[in-house]
């Protein structure tokens, strides 16, 4: 099964920019870069050397001026051959993937506008399977054109969202499309560098030199794009007009996707991902109770969105920025960064039970799949041995009522819209297994249908890759 399909994306949506959500704006920086500064004073926190990744609020900061005559470093990052693997491993690069030509035509598929240290970019373009094609939706049939349109939600505080134009059964793949851009989540990769000798190395005012120097860079990186692309970049919601983010650091830090399978160095950490902004998917907006799933693709260079349920036409198109498997509260606390006071079906409704089921559920589905196999078995082996059927035998002692907190739990699922999830398909399973067994064969086929009907809808997923 293709990771992260329908069991809660590998690929979070997340702030582009983790950290403090103080209204100062002083986020700390990382502990790998303390270098042991900590309490020592103003003098030490003086000559603390910048840190190698600058964390910036996703919430409301105070704006944060540049330092007096702050110069602006010379640095060129335009790059002459986009196929070019072999740079620096420090060198920071404005490249455009797949690689555009001056004479030969656009890719069909689009391209990204990439800022990307060297050897990253060698990672990707040396991918044993890279270039391939962005992935096409299935047509439907008789219907011409996109399953979805962008249009105003009638929440003001969504503002625009996806919405379905005909059914989408899930598991079918919506759209899929390249990044307009795609860039380090560490902006400190710049502006901290940069601060010069001499002056304070505080981080407000690494913040703001680094915010300062990031919003150049995307003003170049934006200015390679299409003209298309710049219009529908520009365009894109950004909630951080009044914090010192420059206009397109706002758009990045409101619309920013984390990918997890494009990192510097050898093994993913918080300080050495990259973030994207799409055209499309940066439009989705949250809900707890998802109807779309997505992931990344290397090869392609692209995103897929999948239905995790099924769509009816005119609904709105939701996947989670936070994680499901949080209570109401922990959802809330992840979401306020946003501003985001999510309403969805689960969140109106939310119990203790329902909190519960969710922090549980995986744990939960392991244990009941234990008991039910460790009954079939103990029924097996005393079948096994001859005892005689009936009250007292084994076969008696296997009965519907043992069930009940399974199929309570089963409603659970149900309710919170974990249907397509492989727990929700392993107690299907189980279920139906169980069933057989005491020859409520109704029942047992039901189970075996809803098993077999999740295992297609995964199929789909994974056959229009
Ligand atoms: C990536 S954008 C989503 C698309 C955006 N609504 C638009 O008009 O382009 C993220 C922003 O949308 C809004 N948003 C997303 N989901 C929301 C929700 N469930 N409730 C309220 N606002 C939401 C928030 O302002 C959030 O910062």
């Amino acid at each position: 099964m293709k990771r992260g399909f329908l069991n809660g994306s590998k690929v979070k949506k997340e702030p582009l920019y983790p950290g403090s959500e103080t209204s100062s704006g002083a986020a700390p920086p990382s502990s790998t870069n303390d270098s042991g500064a900590k309490g020592k004073g103003k003098e030490k926190e003086k000559e603390k050397p910048a840190p190698a990744f600058t964390k910036l609020a996703y919430g409301k900061v105070d704006k944060i001026g540049l330092p007096e005559n702050y110069e602006s470093p010379e640095y060129t990052r335009l790059e002459t051959d986009p196929s070019k693997t072999d740079h620096p491993s420090d060198l920071l690069l404005m490249t455009t993937i797949p690689p555009r030509t001056y004479e030969g035509p656009d890719d069909p598929d689009g391209h990204s506008e990439w800022i990307v240290l060297g050897p990253t970019k060698a990672k990707v373009l040396n991918h044993p399977q890279y270039p391939k094609p962005v992935p096409k939706p299935i047509p439907a049939e008789g219907a011409d054109g996109p399953a979805f349109e962008i249009r105003d939600t009638p929440d003001t505080a969504m503002s625009k969202g996806l919405f379905a134009l005909r059914d989408i059964k899930v598991g079918q793949l919506i759209f899929a499309e390249r990044p307009l851009l795609v860039s380090p989540r560490n902006i400190g990769l710049l502006g901290a560098t940069y601060i010069p000798e001499g002056r304070s190395h505080d981080m407000n005012t690494i913040q703001a030199v680094a915010m300062y120097e990031w919003e150049k860079q995307l003003e170049v990186a934006v200015g390679r794009m299409s003209k298309e692309n710049q219009k529908a970049f520009k365009e894109l919601e950004n909630n951080h007009k009044e914090d010192g983010s420059g206009p397109l650091l706002g758009i990045v830090r409101t619309n920013g996707f984390s990918i997890e399978e494009i990192y510097d160095g050898e093994e993913r950490t918080d300080v050495n991902s990259y973030g994207a902004i799409l055209k499309l998917g940066s439009r989705i907006n949250h809900s707890c109770l998802p109807n779309v799933t997505y992931n990344f693709l290397v090869p392609s260079f692209s995103f897929q969105f999948f239905a995790q349920l099924d769509i009816k036409a005119g609904e709105q198109l939701f996947f989670s920025y936070c994680e499901i498997e949080q209570s109401k509260a922990e959802r809330d606390a992840e979401l306020a960064p946003y501003g985001i006071i999510c309403n969805c079906p689960v969140c109106a409704h939310a119990t203790p039970e329902t909190d519960a089921l969710r922090k549980e559920f995986k744990k939960r589905t392991r244990q009941y799949t234990v008991k039910i196999r460790q009954w079939i078995s103990e029924y097996d082996s005393a079948a096994g041995a001859g005892a005689p059927e009936g009250a007292g035998s084994s076969k008696g002692r296997l009965n519907e009522d043992m069930l009940q907190p399974i199929l309570k739990f089963r409603e659970g699922l149900l309710g919170e819209g974990l249907k397509y999830t492989k727990e929700y398909k392993a107690i299907a399973w189980n279920l139906h297994l169980f069933y057989e067994k005491i020859g409520v064969y109704s029942k047992s086929k039901t189970f075996l249908e809803e098993h077999s009907e999740i295992e297609e809808a995964t199929m789909r997923g994974a056959s229009s890759l």
